[in-house]
């Protein structure tokens, strides 16, 4: 076979067929391949990230005589273009030139140098400051006795590496809870999730157990993973280890700030199912918005780590009361200042927070040999600042020296010596222009330097010495970028420029020469300015070289920095809201006096306090009152006030007693979901169901208005029904909202349920919610005083009122039995109406008004009125 045969591109050109072989390379990425001042891309890439980027399409060459498409970016605009295909969940693939131009035969070498996915991000214009960007491995085996999924994620950005295993139930909560931003599975495993992350596969052999074992071994340098305690989690192991081959191909590059691997214990925190997280509204609102949410409002860090690390805390609220005790005993430290007042105490450590820049993500890049100068200079400078808080804290607040939160802050200071030393105060953004080592830090480098620059008393020198020579007064030597050194002389003296001068160029007055002295020095200087760059980059490359033993100790820093920012912005927002402390005990409790909606309190002038008891005996409380009286706000405030107070917060209450939850379980105003093909009633009974399936009596459950979305019978029995079984069966403490009436006799029947309202009264001009909880059912609904309000027109109203009238007269519905009897009734009537329709229309078709007379035709219509029992 000839080597053309073995050659699947011959019949390109050779650019092409490298561009190929490097796109085979890389699969279905988007491949940006350097050619010249661009990144391109070609045939469907170029299609696509044309319409992505709006780029223009345009054509080079052809295949099989058709032309092929290409598109390309300006390699200096790249990160942005980057940023916007990463935001859209595409992973892109930078293929860069690698051989030298000038000795290259045929193209230049060409290599792919990263590829940059959603969940691999690390650089600083692509990765938002404020939240994290995760990938998660998932793996499920197909057969076997060991069914769970195994699930491991990494942060990139912060080397932190985390495992466990869960079962069907779960897969979506823990998904959810983890947030990736890019999610990888194996190429032949059909995995379907309702997150937004961007999907990508990888070989079904990098999940083998025996090869994840071997690659996470080697690469922690260790001989068993039980090293790290996971030796337990198999499918987890599985997953970790295809998550580091891909991160280890997609980044290139040594990745020491991933030291080890955490177990993740889910059931350390209280479950949210994704639902729940959507409806509480803590990260993103109902409709997508990043504001107002719970993150939104409680976000008073100062910097991006405490950001990052309030978010979690959110979204991870623990059970364990131990560890949120001591959450809040951090903030009632920041606001129990010793002598100050508690306000100048915590603005000041709030102001001391703004010089910190981002240290966890500094210590990643250092890492990864990819930190800035400048952001070398601002851990400097921070690291210059960290005694100053250490004492403001220990001498202010109420924090012994040897608090772990203290400790921390000292044990960074050799660091700064190094730094200082090494770096000028004010560092050039890129080591590739000079101007980053501090001067006499190097000797060698400070000479080249002079050299460099200090050329001045030369040229001076020699100026004056050819002008003497020459007998040319007017003679300059001077520099431009573009020519180097030349001595200038004007077009007059020319017949005095002697022998040895040498033209460089020639302007319309002046004549410019060179001559073999001006010649060294000029070589000497250019080189010597070559000589101090490279010896600068080298000198940095040093300097990362010994940061590297700083990576973990730095990330430690940065963990201690976020927790005291989030402690100072937990304890802010308390102090200008009069949040307080809550209590918590071991018992499923939930004592709210006087509680409000964190964020609803802050969108409207008089937020009404409500409160909220309940416990062991009184589980399930029903919630009636009209609509617009303040039902779901009430359900939500209990559930965030719940929330905040488990993930270590303050409370927007008067007195607060919050007792062990599980889980927090909320069915509130189902959508539909019309692409998964599920109906809005479909919906709401899958989240019944689940429900039903796993709250247990520690867990905290809303239900608002279950079975709206049916008939009235129906969906008054189905919550009759749900209502019991969460009572008598899953004993969960309940706040059930229904307009359902029939249901507030539930408390006659049952123990553990008892009545509430959202109180309203009527005035002359119309209803006024006051938004009071108040003991009791609501003793009407006051529908139609709402739609009023609301502007429906005043006929309507009152046919309403009418029908209301009618209703209410001829019905006395009772719940359990007597509401399938009343069925019975309303299916009877109906059948009498369809026939006594049915039987006009007869009557009606029956008429021949061609062949009446007017007398015939008057007493038709007189039986016709009369078959309408209207003979009035
Ligand atoms: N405690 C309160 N104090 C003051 N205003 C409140 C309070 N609770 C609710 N509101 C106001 O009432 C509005 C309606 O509240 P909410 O949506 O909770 O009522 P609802 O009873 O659930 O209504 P529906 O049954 O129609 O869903 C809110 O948008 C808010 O402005």
């Amino acid at each position: 076979m000839s080597e053309q045969d073995n050659n699947p591109y011959a019949g390109h050109t050779p650019m092409m067929q490298q561009y190929l072989r490097l796109k085979a390379e890389v699969g279905h990425i988007l491949l940006f391949y350097r050619m010249g001042d661009f990144y391109e891309m070609f045939f469907d890439d170029a299609v696509e990230a044309a319409r992505l980027l709006n780029l223009t399409l345009t054509k080079r060459g052809t295949t099989n005589g058709e032309p092929i498409p290409m598109a390309g970016v300006p390699a200096h605009a790249m990160e942005q273009y980057l940023a916007r295909l990463v935001a859209l969940g595409k992973s892109v693939a930078i293929g860069e030139q690698i051989g030298d131009p000038a000795t290259s035969k045929g193209p230049v070498k060409r290599k792919i140098v990263r590829i940059v996915s959603p969940g691999t991000l690390t650089d600083d214009n692509l990765l938002p400051s404020r939240s994290d960007k995760l990938l998660l491995a998932i793996y499920k085996p197909i057969k076997g006795r060991h069914l769970k999924y195994g699930l491991a994620w990494l942060n990139l950005a912060s080397g932190e590496f985390r495992v466990c295993e869960t079962d069907d139930q779960n897969i979506e909560s823990e998904i959810f809870r983890i947030s990736p931003a890019e999610i990888i599975t194996g190429d032949s495993y059909p995995f379907e999730t309702t997150s937004t992350a961007a999907m990508s596969k990888t070989a079904d052999w990098h999940f083998d157990f025996k090869d994840a074992q071997h690659q996470l071994c080697q690469f922690f340098q260790i001989d068993s993973l039980a090293a790290f305690g996971i030796e337990e989690l198999p499918n987890a192991i599985c997953a970790a280890g295809a998550l580091l081959r891909y991160v280890q191909r997609t980044q290139n590059q040594s990745l020491t700030h991933i030291q080890h691997i955490v177990q993740d214990h889910s059931n350390e925190y209280i479950i949210l199912d994704p639902v729940s997280r959507k409806n509480l509204e803590i990260t993103e609102t109902l409709s997508g918005e990043s504001s107002p949410t719970l993150f939104s409002l409680l976000d008073h860090c100062q910097t991006p780590m405490g950001s990052r690390l309030l978010r979690k805390w959110l979204h991870h609220p623990l059970r364990d009361n131990k560890e949120v005790q001591q959450r809040h005993h951090y903030v009632q430290t920041f606001l129990s200042p010793i002598q100050l007042n508690a306000k100048t105490a915590l603005d000041t450590v709030r102001q001391q927070l703004t010089i910190f820049p981002d240290i966890e993500r500094i210590s990643t890049r250092i890492a990864l040999l990819s930190v800035k100068p400048r952001e070398l200079a601002s851990l400097r400078d921070a690291l210059h600042y960290l005694p100053t808080l250490a004492n403001y804290l220990t001498d202010n607040l109420n924090l012994s020296a040897e608090d772990p939160l203290i400790t921390a802050l000292y044990q960074q200071e050799a660091i700064y010596p190094l730094l200082s030393q090494t770096l000028m105060t004010e560092p050039a953004t890129s080591v590739r222009d000079g101007g980053v080592i501090a001067q006499g830090f190097d000797e060698e480098l400070d000479e080249l330097r002079t050299l460099a620059s200090d050329n001045g008393a030369f040229l001076m020198t020699l100026e004056a010495r050819e002008k003497e020579a020459t007998g040319i007064p007017s003679l300059r030597v001077e520099y431009n970028r573009v020519h180097g050194f030349y001595i200038e002389v004007t077009k007059t003296h020319i017949d005095k420029v002697p022998e040895h001068y040498r033209r460089r160029q020639t302007l319309k007055n002046t004549e410019r020469y060179i001559t073999p002295e001006l010649k060294t020095w000029e070589d000497k200087v250019l080189s010597a300015q070559e000589r101090s760059l490279s010896r600068e980059k080298l000198l940095y490359d040093t300097l990362l070289q010994h940061l590297q033993q700083w990576v973990i100790p730095l990330q430690n820093l940065a963990k201690i920095l976020a927790h005291i920012d989030v402690y100072a912005s937990l304890a802010h927002h308390a102090q200008v809201n009069e949040w307080v402390q809550p209590q918590l005990v071991e018992t499923a409790t939930i004592h709210i006096e006087q509680g409000r909606h964190p964020v609803v309190e802050h969108s409207i002038e008089r937020f009404t306090p409500n409160s909220c008891f309940m416990d062991e005996h009184k589980r399930m409380l029903l919630i009636t009152g009209p609509n617009m009286g303040g039902k779901s706000t009430y359900m939500r405030q209990v559930a965030l006030i719940v929330l905040l107070a488990r993930m270590g917060s303050f409370v927007p209450a008067q007195h607060a007693i919050i007792g062990t939850i599980d889980r927090i379980f909320t069915r509130i105003g189902a959508a539909d979901d019309l692409a998964g093909g599920r109906s809005t009633f479909m919906m709401e009974m899958i989240e019944a169901a689940n429900i039903l399936t796993n709250s247990s009596s520690h867990s905290l459950v809303l239900m608002d208005e279950i079975g709206r979305g049916t008939s009235t019978y129906d969906g008054l029995a189905l919550a009759w029904a749900i209502a019991c079984r969460l009572l008598t069966h899953n004993k969960a403490l309940t706040l059930f909202a229904t307009h359902y009436f029939e249901i507030t006799r539930l408390p006659t029947q049952l123990e553990g349920v008892y009545n509430v309202h959202l109180a309203a009264t009527e005035t002359s001009t119309g209803i006024a919610f006051l938004h009071e909880v108040q003991e009791g059912p609501a003793s009407r609904s006051y529908g139609i005083q709402v739609a009023q309000k609301a502007g429906i027109p005043m006929a309507v109203i009152r046919q309403a009122k009418k029908e209301l009238e009618r209703l209410e007269k001829g019905a006395d519905i009772s719940p359990q039995l007597d509401l399938f009897a009343q069925t019975h009734q309303q299916d009877q009537e109906e059948n009498d109406n369809y026939q006594e329709l049915q039987y006009i229309k007869q009557a009606i078709n029956e008429l021949d008004p061609d062949n009446m007379s007017p007398r015939d035709a008057l007493d038709a219509l007189y039986k016709l009125r009369n078959l309408f029992g209207n003979n009035t």
